[in-house]
This record gives structure tokens, sequence and C-alpha cells, in this order.
């Protein structure tokens, strides 16, 4: 099963330099870990925004949101999942 996801960050005002840093290492690690397994095939920077867009590839729901909800920076995201399909015009 085959998923966009929007996700955009948000953290704290008051949360320090440190604590960001902190964050983002953990959550390359996460997320490095998921696209090596091939279960997260890519993700995108959004131009201009603390946002990404990924894709996933999953054998069910409950796994995807397994993967969305362990993401250390998950507390401060939203996220918008939509679920693809086959285009019929594609040649893969
Ligand atoms: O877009 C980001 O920086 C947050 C993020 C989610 C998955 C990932 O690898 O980074």
């Amino acid at each position: 099963m085959k998923f966009m996801c929007q996700m955009s960050i948000t953290f704290p005002e008051s949360m320090s330099p440190e604590t960001k840093a902190d964050y983002q290492a953990q959550e390359k690690e996460y997320s490095q870990a998921l696209q090596r397994a091939g279960e997260f095939e890519a993700i995108y920077r959004v131009a201009g925004r603390y946002a990404n867009v990924s894709i996933f590839e999953v054998e069910s729901n409950d796994r995807l949101h397994e993967i969305l909800s362990g993401f250390p920076m998950f507390p401060y995201m939203d996220i918008v999942t939509t679920p693809l399909c086959k285009h019929p015009n594609s040649i893969k």
C-alpha cells in the first residue's frame, strides 16, 4: 500500500536550539533506518516551508500509523495522509 504523507513541523517558540538539534538528529536516524528498510521510499523538502512530502510503501494502515507516530518529532507534526493508486498511464 502506497501513501503520500505531507508533514509540517512547528516547534514551540520556547524550545532551545540544542533541543531542536537533538530532535533533528533523532529524526534523521529513524528516517534513514526506514528508508534503508524500504518502507520509506522518498522524502522531499517543500520549498520555503519546514515541511516535507514523503512516500511510504507499507503493508497496512496500522503499519503506517506505527511508523508516523514513531517519528521523534511526531508531537510537533501536522500530517495529511493520502492513499495512492497506480495511474493507468504509468509505464512502471
Ligand atoms: O521534514 C523534516 O525535517 C522532518 C522529517 C520527517 C521525516 C524526516 O526524515 O524528516
